[in-house]
């Protein structure tokens, strides 16, 4: 059960995993601390000792919530939802909770992996090109299925986790320039999504850790 103290999230500005929780977080009103841990500086931060007794996988997003210690950003999610008010990110509906997961899964699974930054440093000098091919690739099974499940959001007019992964991957997509105008209805979702507050404040450029050039 939900205790006083405050969640922690060890999270990056710019990890797409972060901002899925950082979303989910704000969607729910709950107030949480974060420590950055910078995946770039110093060889990663992500690779201390320190760091490692927190997630061993050495990934962000990790969350320290009601006396547990929580990694993926999925099971952080599903969580909260579980265990917070607010709006649901699961629906009731089991099918239509099943397409929230397989949304989600399809992006968090399917996608975000093979453009990890781990993957990418071993990608040298093909690393753009290489997440280029592979976002593009899973927008292509994404946008067909979105086109059947989407209203105003991922799955009918409800906002849900499968939002949460959508944006983030939009950002990295946008990133490595992907053309996006191939995807109309994720460019639709995209758009609307990030006029509403918890897209915004959670957003990369606003984080505490956001290097001063690239803050809104
Ligand atoms: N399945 C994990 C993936 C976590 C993940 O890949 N995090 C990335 C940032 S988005 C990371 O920490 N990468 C560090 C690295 O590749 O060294 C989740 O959903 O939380």
């Amino acid at each position: 059960m939900a205790t006083q103290t405050k969640p922690i999230l060890y999270g990056y500005f710019r990890s797409s995993c972060s901002w899925r929780v950082r979303i989910a977080f704000a969607l729910k009103g709950i107030e949480y601390d974060q420590v950055p841990v910078n995946l770039i500086q110093d060889g990663g931060q992500q690779h201390t000792k320190q760091f490692e007794s927190v997630n061993p996988m050495k990934q962000v997003p990790a969350v320290k919530i009601d006396g547990i210690t929580l990694c993926q950003s999925l099971a952080v999610i599903q969580y909260i939802d579980e265990t917070r008010p607010g709006p649901r990110l699961l629906p009731a509906d089991p099918k239509t909770r099943a397409q929230v997961r397989m949304i989600s899964d399809l992006i968090a699974s399917g996608i975000q992996p093979v453009q990890n930054l781990s993957v990418l440093q071993k990608k040298g000098s093909e690393k753009e090109q290489w997440a280029q091919h592979f976002i593009n690739q899973g927008f292509q099974a994404l946008e067909p299925i979105l086109k059947q499940t989407a209203g105003k959001y991922c799955v009918g007019d409800e906002i849900s986790m499968a939002d949460t992964c959508l944006v983030p991957q939009v950002y990295n997509a946008e990133r490595f320039k992907v053309d996006l105008e191939q995807f109309p209805t994720i460019k639709r979702l995209n758009q609307t999504l990030l006029e509403m507050e918890a897209f915004k404040v959670s957003h990369p450029s606003r984080q505490p850790d956001t290097p001063p050039e690239l803050l809104a």
